[in-house]
């Protein structure tokens, strides 16, 4: 089949019936409930995107092995110029959602491309396995398969592992063995965009514990399997408000959802791994799934960092307030941020290395160090942009006040910037700033950027151990070899 269209996306999200909660109540249909609507446009849009001329050379690159086109980020990377080639191919994605949408296909794309391409780690294990992801990323690959995941254990009890749970069947692990393959039950989190999307893949991170292997699984199933629910968490949007009112929430939000699994049967060929603790916590650290996945992200959450800094930018000059040192200081400190993890990026991307499966993979402390600094610099913006914009950001007219001829010539008068800038200048910029600092839409994107991830804190604390672990202190070392040693003590 080679790359879809967004026409085709749409299709196929018409020709399922996913078990899909919102609300309280089964969603009959996808596509004619208001909410998933817009969303699943701008979905259908980076799949047309890959058909236009402009983009097309970026978004796509020919399979060798099939002759047809496939997405770029279905490319496994061996060298340089791959690299490059997927670094643009992830900018031009996020920037057709200003970064917005962290879970676009490209992601996971990504995920599964470097499971495939680092296959050879679960074949140690189990040759099936190994099999198994090698002809799942293929089937993505050809049919350009847009995937959802969860990773995560809802959080029930965070002081115990999985199989301590007061229910063992809280958390997703396997019921029984049948010979056409494994049967799951339980829940997982955090699938973001599984009611727009065609099949879901599920692994973990690292934390597993002696006594957990009925849960230290990966697999792969189709979003509209028996028995699978989906549930939604409350929409931020209702996907009818206005596009004026509300230019980000009622395009980009990505709907997020707690998967539970009833008894749900996995064929054997979509086992990727299963009631082996080990494989399960050293398949993150061992495979590329922390590089790869961290390069598009990495890329992503550049773009949105720089959206969001300038929308903050735009709403002091709207109002003349960065004419003042202390706005233009917390502004030049936004940019800065924003030329950091820019220039980290480029760091990381030259200072690759190839692995000795052939995989090019960026510096990963340097990815790390992106993902380390992202949690506290999009806050930050955040926060500078809720103080600039201050008492204006609620004092907003809706579409509806601009469209009333009554109400129209007060609104020009009384809303209006700095010169230069009229009321609905002005408004169409606080109305940016509102949805990222001010809506429930904004604040998942903050909240995004500190845990998609995973908890900066532990992660933070991996990255210190590790570093410690494979780089010398050499500097400091240096001083210490010196031969200043401690004098005698002088006897009078
Ligand atoms: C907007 C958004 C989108 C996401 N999208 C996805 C997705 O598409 N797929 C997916 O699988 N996941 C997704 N995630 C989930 C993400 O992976 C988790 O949020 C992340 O791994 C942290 O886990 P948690 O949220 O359960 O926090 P928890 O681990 O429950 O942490 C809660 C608090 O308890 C502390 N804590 C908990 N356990 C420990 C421990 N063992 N040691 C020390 N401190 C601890 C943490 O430091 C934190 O302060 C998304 C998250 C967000 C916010
Ligand atoms: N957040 C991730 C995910 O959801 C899947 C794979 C990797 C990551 C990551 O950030 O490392």
């Amino acid at each position: 089949m080679g790359i879809r269209t967004g026409a085709q996306y749409i299709e196929a999200l018409k020709s399922r019936k996913p078990e899909v909660w919102l609300n309280g109540k089964i969603v009959e249909n996808i596509l004619d409930e208001p909410y998933f609507k817009q969303p699943a446009q701008e979905i259908a849009k980076l799949y047309d995107m890959q058909h236009d001329p402009v983009y097309q050379d970026d978004l796509t690159v020919v399979c060798e092995e099939t002759g047809e086109r496939m997405a770029t980020s279905f490319l496994m990377p061996h060298n340089y110029e791959d690299i490059m080639k997927r670094s643009k191919a992830f900018e031009v994605v996020a920037r057709q959602t200003f970064g917005l949408m962290g879970r676009t296909p490209d992601f996971l794309n990504t995920v599964v491309t470097s499971l495939a391409q680092n296959s050879w780690f679960l074949r140690k294990y189990n040759e099936d396995w190994a099999t198994n992801i090698e002809n799942y990323y293929k089937h993505l690959r050809d049919n350009d398969i847009f995937l959802t995941h969860a990773i995560v254990n809802p959080q029930n009890d965070r002081s115990k592992n999985s199989h301590e749970q007061a229910d063992k069947f809280t958390h997703l692990g396997v019921v029984e063995e049948r010979p056409e393959g494994i049967i799951v039950r339980g829940a997982k989190m955090l699938a973001t965009l599984a009611a727009l999307t065609d099949e879901v893949i599920v692994y973990s991170f690292p934390g597993f514990a002696p006594g957990d292997e009925r849960y230290a699984l990966a697999f792969a199933v189709p979003v509209d399997v028996k028995g699978l629910k989906i549930i939604c968490r409350e929409p931020v949007q209702d996907g009818t408000r206005s596009t004026f009112d509300h230019p980000l929430a009622s395009r980009y939000e990505e709907m997020d959802a707690l998967l539970v699994f009833e008894d749900v049967l996995v064929p054997w060929d979509k086992v990727f791994l299963y009631n082996n603790v080990e494989a399960a916590n050293l398949l993150y650290p061992m495979t590329g799934i922390a590089e790869q996945p961290a390069h598009q992200s990495g890329v992503r959450g550049y773009i949105k960092l720089k959206f969001a800094v300038e929308v903050a930018c735009k709403v002091a000059d709207s109002i003349g307030a960065d004419q003042y040192l202390h706005v233009q200081r917390d502004l030049g400190e936004l940019i800065q941020n924003t030329e950091v993890i820019r220039s980290l990026l480029r760091t990381a991307e030259h200072e690759y290395t190839i692995t000795e499966y052939g995989e090019a993979r960026l510096n990963p402390v340097v990815l790390e160090t992106i993902r380390g600094m992202m949690p506290d610099m999009y806050p930050r913006t955040i926060e500078v942009m809720q103080t600039i914009g201050a008492g204006g950001l609620l004092m907003m007219p809706t579409e509806a006040d601009f469209l009333s001829e009554e109400l129209r010539p007060t609104i020009d008068r009384h809303y209006g910037g700095r010169a230069g800038i009229d009321a609905e200048a002005r408004m169409k910029i606080f109305k940016l700033a509102w949805d990222l600092c001010g809506e429930a839409f904004g604040m998942r994107a903050l909240q995004y950027e500190r845990y998609y991830t995973g908890d900066p804190i532990r992660k933070r604390a991996i990255f210190y151990n590790k570093y410690k672990k494979d780089n010398a202190l050499d500097l400091a070392d240096a001083i210490l070899m010196k031969e200043d040693t401690v004098k005698e003590p002088q006897t009078n």
